[in-house]
C-alpha cells in the first residue's frame, strides 16, 4: 500500500507529515526510524501524525514521534505545520483549530500572512511535570554534569526542558554537554536541553540539543520553555524574540498560569509517497 505523506519544516526543524483520517496504516518504532534516516530515508527530526480527536470538542488529535521513534507529548514548530497541513490538505476550513495532543490541549491560529500563532497552554514546573525537580519548585536548580556544575531552569511545555544560561550560544557548550544533560538519570523521562544566550531584556539566541534527535535548527517548545525561564528570572520581558539557528520566533508569556504563545511560519518542501 502507498501512504502519502507531506515534507515540511518550521525554521529547519524539518517533519514528515501523515494524514492518518483518511488514510489507514500500522506504524512501528523500527519503520519510523528508518524512514527519518537522512541517508537511507526520508529524513526528518520528527515524525507528525493527523488522527481524528478522541474528544469532541476537539478538531484533531496530533501525535508526534522523534527521529529515535521514541512518542513524544508536544512539538511546537510542528504544531505550526500541523495546523498549514490540514488546510491544505481541506481536513479542515477552520481558522482557528483545536488539537489534543499528550502535552494537553493547544490551539492553532493560521494568521493572513501565512504566520501560524499557537497558544502551547501554560508551562509547568511541578516535580511530576519535569522530573528533574525531586525538590521544591524553583526558578533554578544547581546540577552537576560531566563533571560541570550547572544553573538551570526545569520547563515543561507538556514536554520536558532545560534550560542554561549562557555567555555565547557557540562557546562550545551544547557540544560539550548536550547529550550529558539529555541522558542525565535526573530527568528518568530524559530531557530537551537548551542554551541560552540573553541579548537584551527583549532578545535571546538559543540552540537546543533536543531528546531523541540530536541538535536541531529550531525547537519552538524549547523556545518557549527558555523565554519563560528568562521571564521567571528578570532578564527577559515578554514579548520575547527567540532567534535559532533556522530563524527567530515570537514568544509572549504573561506570567504564572497563563498560557505561552509562539508565532512564527509553516513551510511545505514536497509531497511524497512511500510503499508500507
Ligand atoms: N522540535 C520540537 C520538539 C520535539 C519533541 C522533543 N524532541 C521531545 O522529545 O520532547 C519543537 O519544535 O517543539
Amino acid at each position: 500500500m502507498l501512504l502519502r505523506f507531506t515534507k515540511m519544516h518550521g525554521l529547519g526543524n524539518d517533519f514528515m507529515v501523515i494524514d492518518l483520517v483518511t488514510q489507514h496504516a500500522q506504524l512501528s518504532a523500527k519503520q519510523i526510524r528508518q524512514w527519518s534516516d537522512r541517508h537511507t530515508g526520508i529524513g526528518f527530526d520528527q515524525l507528525l501524525v493527523v488522527e481524528p480527536p478522541n474528544d469532541p470538542d476537539t478538531d484533531f488529535r496530533y501525535r508526534i514521534y522523534n527521529a529515535d521513534g521514541s512518542e513524544v507529548e508536544q512539538c511546537g514548530n510542528g504544531a505550526r505545520c500541523f495546523a498549514r497541513f490540514v488546510q491544505d490538505k481541506r481536513l479542515t476550513a477552520k481558522k482557528v483549530i483545536h488539537v489534543e495532543t499528550s502535552g494537553g490541549p493547544i490551539t492553532l491560529r493560521v494568521r493572513r500572512d501565512g504566520q501560524v500563532t499557537v497558544d502551547m497552554g501554560a508551562p509547568r514546573f511541578a516535580p511530576a511535570e519535569v522530573p528533574f525537580i525531586a525538590e521544591q519548585e524553583a526558578d533554578q536548580y544547581a546540577f552537576e554534569v560531566a563533571g560541570e556544575q550547572l544553573m538551570v531552569s526545569a520547563v515543561s511545555m507538556g514536554n520536558p526542558h532545560c534550560v542554561t544560561l549562557v555567555d555565547d550560544i557557540n562557546n562550545g557548550t551544547l557540544e560539550r554537554l548536550g547529550a550529558h544533560i539529555e541522558a542525565h538519570p535526573r530527568f528518568p523521562r530524559k530531557v530537551n536541553a537548551g542554551f541560552m544566550q540573553v541579548i537584551d531584556h527583549g532578545h535571546a539566541r538559543l540552540r537546543v540539543f533536543e531528546r531523541g534527535v540530536g541538535e536541531t535548527q529550531a525547537c519552538g517548545t524549547g523556545a518557549c520553555a527558555a523565554a519563560v525561564a528568562g521571564i521567571r528570572l528578570g532578564l527577559l520581558r515578554s514579548p520575547v524574540q527567540i532567534q535559532l539557528p533556522g530563524g527567530n520566533l515570537q514568544i509572549e508569556w504573561a506570567g504564572p498560569g497563563q498560557p505561552v504563545l509562539m508565532t512564527g511560519p509553516a513551510t511545505r518542501v514536497y509531497e511524497g509517497q512511500i510503499r508500507v
